[in-house]
């Protein structure tokens, strides 16, 4: 569960929802008129929407950069897996999501020629996000479709008698 002060609102993002968003950012990077040479996935969230990207923009040189939180939704210590190294400016990093900007800071390290691309952003991180396609607060948490399942919920009207 995310922590209660950190979140105030939950935006859920269904598989098809995730579908779109992600072509909609291989539009943007098509119409860019880059040729795009490889991309970079940033594991794991980046990995969905990579394999979209990829089969849209016809790349098939896909590699991954792998980044650890310890802690699951306080991004505490980040622990570095797996990195790459220099990359060109025709490079594309995909990520589902920047936050905090704490993961794109450190990939960009790595790789500071490289596109970074996202499907969402949030305010503290979009300075270090090339291209993205939806912005939401703060203060959501983006609940993807990998971290849920369908379930039932009360009627709105019964929430409205217990308040
Ligand atoms: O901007 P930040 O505050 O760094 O947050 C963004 C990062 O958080 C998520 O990964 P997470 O750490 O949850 O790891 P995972 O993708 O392996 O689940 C997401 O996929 C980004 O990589």
């Amino acid at each position: 569960m995310p922590s209660k002060d950190r979140y105030h609102r939950t935006y859920p993002v269904s598989w098809d929802q995730l579908h779109r968003d992600s072509r909609a950012l291989s539009w943007r990077l098509l119409d860019m008129g880059r040729k795009w040479e490889r991309i970079v996935a940033v594991v794991r969230g980046g990995l969905v929407p990579a394999a979209v990207i990829a089969r849209e923009l016809d790349i098939h040189f896909v590699d991954t950069v792998c980044i650890s939180s310890y802690t699951i939704r306080d991004q505490g210590e980040m622990s570095v897996l797996k990195k790459l190294e220099g990359g060109g400016r025709n490079w594309l990093i995909i990520d589902d999501l920047v936050d905090t900007g704490k993961t794109a800071r450190m990939v960009r390290q790595m790789l500071p020629e490289a596109h970074f691309a996202t499907v969402y952003s949030k305010p503290d991180g979009r300075p270090l996000v090339d291209t993205f396609v939806t912005e939401v607060s703060q203060d959501t948490w983006i609940l993807f479709p990998w971290d849920s399942e369908v379930q039932f919920v009360e009627p709105l009207v019964q929430n409205r008698h217990e308040e």
